[in-house]
């Protein structure tokens, strides 16, 4: 049987006394798209260079096309795009993609790639002159130009204006359909929710939650809307089905969750409407995966 993309059993990494990556255990199967999420300083990038082959573990096992990730045959099979840049400041955007395709045998067509990234004037500006959203699509370009087998991605979008995203994403979908395995890293949970067959969330280095995004939002649905802050939950619970629950997370945002049946809407608007409570955004929809990340990993700055 074929392994998965990436295997990664127990890793354990340790800078000093901190350990940063705590008996961390998942698979990324091949020709996925796998989001590893987690917030500020969860391990996340930690996890990437040791797959990469930049960093040794402390601990435990990874296996990557089945391989050590030491191992050099595994350079022309994975593409690499590393969080900060990894191009030479002086070298032309163009020229660096050019000698990166002589690097492998069945480059795709740097100039294509270009084009397709929004590059094409700026191919023969040096990388340091580049915006750093700019910057960032070159270190993408370079990562896909051999036509990998897998590819990591950290954080490919951050800095990145709408249309860029977009056409980030039109990439990764694209490697995909072609049958390429991507991990990637993000912060941004709707791009996670969009791009990826596969979510891992990490947090202090261990495996918080996993499965695809339909299966970490569940189908429930719930109720939100917003209002002053400091309702008086109790009261409004009162008057809702049995089995209801009410929140109020972050504050003057409420959520309600139980059967959320057709007189639910009725009930809340007829209460806020008694309350004196003016509502916004009043609406029934399911659990975003952000809800899911910031319940699993709690709301306090890393
Ligand atoms: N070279 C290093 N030396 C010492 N500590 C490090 C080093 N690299 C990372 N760390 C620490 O290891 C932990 C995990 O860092 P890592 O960069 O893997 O997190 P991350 O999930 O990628 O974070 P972010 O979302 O901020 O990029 C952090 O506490 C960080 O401070």
């Amino acid at each position: 049987m074929e392994s998965p993309a990436v295997e990664i059993v127990d890793l354990v990494k340790r800078y000093g006394g901190t350990t940063a990556i705590d008996g961390l255990t998942f698979n990324a199967a091949r020709g996925a798209v796998t989001a590893v999420l987690g917030p500020n300083g969860a391990g996340k990038t930690s996890t990437l260079e040791i797959c990469e082959g930049f960093r040794r573990a402390d601990g435990g096992e990874v296996k990557v096309l089945g391989l050590d990730p030491s191992r050099p045959e595994l350079r022309a099979r994975v593409g690499v795009m590393l969080q900060a840049g990894g191009v030479p400041p002086a070298t032309r955007c163009g020229q660096w993609l050019r000698l990166m395709a002589r690097f492998h045998a069945h480059p795709l067509d740097p100039a294509a790639l270009l084009e397709r990234l929004g590059l094409t004037e700026h191919a023969r500006t040096p990388y340091r002159r580049l915006s750093g959203g700019q910057q960032q699509r070159v270190s993408l370009a370079g990562a896909v130009i051999g036509r990998p087998e897998l590819v990591f991605l950290d954080e490919p979008t951050a800095g990145l204006d709408p249309q860029a995203r977009h056409a980030c994403w039109e990439l990764v979908r694209d490697l995909r359909a072609n049958g390429v395995s991507v991990v990637l890293t993000t912060h941004h949970m709707d791009e996670a929710e969009k791009l990826s067959d596969q979510i891992v969330i990490i947090d202090r280095g261990r495996v918080v939650a996993e499965g695809t995004p339909s299966s970490l939002t569940g189908a429930e649905r719930q109720l939100r809307f917003r209002a002053r802050p400091g309702l008086c939950l109790d009261e409004l619970l009162a008057a809702l089905p049995a089995g209801s629950s009410a929140k109020e997370s972050p504050a003057g945002h409420y959520i309600i969750e139980g059967q959320v049946a057709p007189g639910l809407l009725a009930t809340v608007t007829t209460w806020c409407a008694a309350e004196g409570v003016s509502t916004e955004d009043l609406s029934i929809e399911r659990r975003t995966l952000e809800d899911v990340f910031l319940e699993l990993t709690g709301r306090e700055l890393r």
